[in-house]
């Protein structure tokens, strides 16, 4: 915290609750600093969201007053709050993207004194703005559904960083940020915190909080248990506060014999994006994709699942026994994502609107919903089983929640992602695709996911798991895949990686060459898939 505005108080929360079915916050008290980042932490459901958008005016508390500057502060809206200089940068963006960066950037002060938009000023505004977060390079006429997610989050965080903020909320702003994105977000938060903005910053991120925040605050089911400075605070001690239990860390895999392969894709491609790439799922491991926000990551993901249709290349199904002659050979990959389900592919994605929720039925539903086979007897549903099922996940992955009757989407962002996760769990698939299956998701719940996923490799699935966080693939996977520009640049085995590597490699350019960091047996080469077996890739 910057001494000249030390302990000037901003906004104080008193006694502050929100009741809907139940109370979900109760009794927050706090007082937000000038100048100061304080930490919002807590178990997914334990009310973070709720808390930031009351203070931005998008929910009003059951009960308890705030105050922001002495004066009473009761916001209606989300206008209202901007209005004041409280603003919130949402998970969920808010940005109209058939609008360009420029008009999404100044929405609400337009220069149009005549009734018309000055497009010159509106430029020259806007990229001022941009360049304050690095984002200089960005036209700001483009359309922003032409931008990437990454650079749609920095717009986002560029339109609420106006003159007159005096609140900010960041709701894991740094998600689908690269490093560099990252960086420029955290020169910018040092720069608002000297001109004595209060900043919230919520995230399951904890060496992200030690390095950004100066107090840091824990809820727990609602309540807030701890306020403290960060100075000194270790992760260990956090999450125990945060949990109630300690938590052990996934202790890193042993290196384990990958068993035959299960899915092969060769060459496979879809115009720029997914360039000719080959690679090889085996029984019993887990594999790991690393690569910058728009490598190709996740587009390959979804062609392996036929989410999208490539249109090169081919995939292999091979049955995990011999597996030297392929039982399903799809050129151009899959036709349809029903086509991979029934040939035992699924896919975990954070993004749960693409996953087809249905949020307005319980958690029941959404979570048998794949396997209607395995609850349904001579076609009738066995409602007995269903909630049997849905009860036992809802244990197994600590699901937040009132009853497997609550409604999809009435629970925590962090929840409704392990509603998705629960869906593939029990199901009959032999190789599971996951596109950073962990986002949003504390750290108490990824140790059980952890170890959901161990299980599933010891049953013999493959599975396949893209993730920004290194730490996390590092710790999970058998081998690592890195991808650039659309192509997998490297390949590397567990004990041949470091941090370093992986990140030379993510950042090596689009010609393919593996980064010079990369060890030279692992590097740009994909290795063969079944080691003393016949080569599976040209087989007819
Ligand atoms: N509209 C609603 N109706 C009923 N319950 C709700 C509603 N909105 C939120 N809740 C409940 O409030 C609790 C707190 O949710 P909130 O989204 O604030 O948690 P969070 O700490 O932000 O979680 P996460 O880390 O998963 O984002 C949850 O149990 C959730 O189910």
């Amino acid at each position: 915290m910057t001494d000249a505005h030390h302990s000037t108080p901003v906004l104080s929360l008193s006694a502050l609750g929100k009741d809907y079915a139940a109370p979900v916050l109760d009794d927050v008290s706090l007082v937000l600093n000038a100048g100061e980042v304080l930490a919002l932490t807590g178990e997914n459901g334990a009310g973070k969201s709720t808390l930031s958008k009351i203070v931005c005016g998008l929910v009003q508390p059951t009960r308890g007053q705030m105050l922001l500057g002495g004066a009473a502060f009761q916001p209606a809206s989300r206008r209202d709050a901007e209005r004041l200089g409280v603003r919130m940068v949402m998970q969920e963006l808010g940005l109209v993207t058939t609008l360009s960066v420029a008009e999404n950037l100044l929405l609400d002060r337009l220069p149009n004194q005549t009734g018309w938009i000055r497009r010159g000023k509106l430029h020259d505004l806007a990229a001022r703005q941009l360049a304050k977060i690095g984002m200089e390079h960005i036209d700001p006429a483009t359309p922003v559904a032409r931008l990437g997610i990454g650079q749609q989050q920095m717009v986002e965080i560029a339109r609420n960083l106006q003159d007159d903020t005096r609140v900010l909320v960041l709701d894991e702003p740094t998600a689908m940020l690269t490093p560099r994105e990252t960086s420029h977000l955290f020169e910018q938060i040092e720069l608002l915190k000297a001109r004595g903005v209060a900043i919230i910053y919520v995230s399951h991120r904890l060496e992200e909080l030690q390095r950004i925040a100066d107090r840091v605050a824990v809820l727990r089911d609602g309540r807030l248990v701890d306020v403290r400075a960060m100075a000194g605070v270790r992760e260990a001690e956090l999450v125990q506060r945060m949990v109630g239990r300690a938590v052990h860390e996934h202790e890193g895999r042993d290196r384990r014999i990958a068993g035959p392969v299960l899915l092969s894709a060769r060459g496979i491609g879809r115009a720029e994006a997914v360039k000719d790439v080959d690679i090889d799922l085996h029984a019993g491991e887990v594999m790991g994709l690393a690569g910058l926000v728009g490598s190709g990551r996740t587009e390959l993901v979804r062609l392996l699942f036929g989410a999208d249709r490539a249109d090169r290349g081919e995939i292999l199904l091979y049955d995990g026994i011999a597996a030297t002659q392929p039982v399903l050979r799809v050129r151009k990959g899959w036709r349809s994502p029903m086509q991979a389900i029934r040939a035992g592919i699924g896919l975990v994605t954070e993004d749960r609107k693409s996953q087809g929720l249905l949020l307005t039925q319980p958690i029941r539903v959404n979570a048998t919903l794949s396997d209607l086979g395995a609850i349904s007897h001579a076609g009738w549903l066995q409602r007995a089983k269903e909630r049997g099922i849905a009860r036992r996940l809802v244990e197994l992955l600590r699901i937040r929640s009132r009853s497997i009757e609550q409604p999809v989407a009435t629970l925590s962002g962090g929840n409704q992602q392990k509603v998705v996760f629960a869906r593939w769990l029990h199901r009959e698939c032999k190789v599971l695709l996951l596109d950073e299956p962990t986002r949003g998701v504390d750290v108490g719940a990824r140790a059980d996911l952890y170890a959901e996923l161990d299980r599933m490799t010891d049953a013999g699935k493959a599975l396949l798991m893209v993730s920004s966080d290194l730490r996390e693939l590092m710790a999970m996977c058998d081998r690592i895949g890195v991808m650039s520009a659309g192509r997998l640049v490297a390949v590397f085995e567990r004990g041949q990686w470091s941090e370093q590597s992986l990140l030379a490699a993510a950042f090596s350019d689009a010609a393919g060459r593996a980064a010079s960091a990369a060890p030279p047996t692992a590097g740009s080469a994909i290795s063969d898939p079944n080691p003393g077996q016949p080569a599976t890739a040209d087989t007819p």
